[in-house]
C-alpha cells in the first residue's frame, strides 16, 4: 500500500464496487483536500451513493482503497469504521431518518450527547444550529408534527452539531422546495467555510454542483472529465466529454 498525499484528507484509489454482481463503482479515484466542498456530480444510478458510503466507511469496496488523515479505512474493522464515523463524520440522507421519540432538538443534538457532552451544551449547540437553519420555533416538536422539509433542516443540524471533520450529503437538498434548497445550502456550505469542515456532496442538479468549489463527475460507475447538461431533462439527457 502506498500512502496517499498529505494535503488529503480523503483519499481513494481504484475503487470497484458491485450490487449483487451489478457494477456501481468501477476504478474511481479521487482526493479530496482538507476544507473543500467537493461535489459528486452525475445521473441517477450513476455511483454516486455507492462512492460517499465507501469514502465514509459505510461500505469496504470490493477492490481498492480509502485513506483518511493517511490512515487506511479499506482494511479497519467494524467496530474501528463505526467509531471514525461517530467521531469525525457527519451523514445527510436524502430523506431524513430521525428518531420519531425524540424532539427536533434531541435529535439535532444525539451526535454531541454520543460522544458525552453535557445535556445543557448539547442542547445549547442544537438549538444553535436550528435557528441557523430556520427552524427554531420547532425545537420541542416531535418528527412527527413537523414537515418534511422541516425534518431535513433538523438532519442538517443534527449533521453539523458535532462539527464533523468530513461531512457527506447524499442529495441533501432532495425533500425540500426549491426556494428552501438554496438557503439550507447556503448554510451548509458557509458552515463548512467557516468551520474548516470538508464537505463531499453527491448531487444529480447541476446547480447544487456549482455551489462547490470542485466537481467530479461520475458516469455509469466511473469518473470521467465533465457533464453537459442538454436541455430541460437534464442529466437524463447528458451527454459525456472525456
Ligand atoms: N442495494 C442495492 N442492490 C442492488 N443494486 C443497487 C443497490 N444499491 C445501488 N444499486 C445499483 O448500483 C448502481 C449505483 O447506485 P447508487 O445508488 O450508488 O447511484 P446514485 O448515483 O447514488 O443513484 P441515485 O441518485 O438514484 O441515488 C445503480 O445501478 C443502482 O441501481
Amino acid at each position: 500500500m502506498v500512502a496517499p498525499p498529505d494535503n488529503d484528507v480523503l483519499w481513494a484509489r481504484s475503487l470497484h464496487h458491485t450490487h449483487h454482481g451489478s457494477p456501481a463503482l468501477s476504478g474511481v479515484s479521487l482526493g479530496v483536500r482538507e476544507g473543500e466542498v467537493l461535489a459528486v456530480h452525475g445521473p441517477r444510478g450513476c455511483g454516486k451513493t455507492t462512492l460517499l458510503r465507501c469514502l465514509a466507511g459505510h461500505v469496504v469496496p470490493e477492490e481498492g482503497e480509502v485513506w483518511f488523515n493517511s490512515v487506511p479505512v479499506h482494511t479497519m474493522g467494524a467496530v474501528q469504521r463505526e467509531r471514525l464515523r461517530r467521531d469525525r463524520f457527519g451523514w445527510i440522507d436524502p430523506e431524513p431518518a430521525l428518531v420519531p421519540e425524540l424532539t427536533a432538538w434531541e435529535n439535532a443534538a444525539l451526535p454531541l450527547l454520543l460522544r458525552g457532552c453535557s445535556h445543557r451544551a448539547a442542547r445549547s449547540a442544537a438549538l444553535e444550529w436550528l435557528e441557523r437553519l430556520d427552524i427554531g420555533s420547532c425545537a420541542a416538536d416531535r418528527p412527527h408534527a413537523l414537515l418534511q422539509s422541516q425534518r431535513q433542516r433538523v438532519a442538517v443540524a443534527r449533521a453539523l452539531v458535532a462539527t464533523p471533520t468530513v461531512l457527506f450529503a447524499d442529495e441533501p437538498t432532495a425533500p425540500l422546495y426549491s426556494a428552501d434548497r438554496s438557503q439550507v445550502l447556503r448554510t451548509l456550505t458557509a458552515a463548512a467555510r467557516s468551520h474548516r469542515i470538508t464537505v463531499v456532496l453527491a448531487t444529480h442538479d447541476a446547480d447544487v454542483a456549482a455551489l462547490a468549489d470542485r466537481t467530479v463527475a461520475l458516469l455509469d460507475g466511473r469518473r470521467v472529465n465533465s457533464l453537459h447538461v442538454n436541455g430541460a431533462e437534464g442529466l437524463d439527457a447528458c451527454s459525456l466529454s472525456v
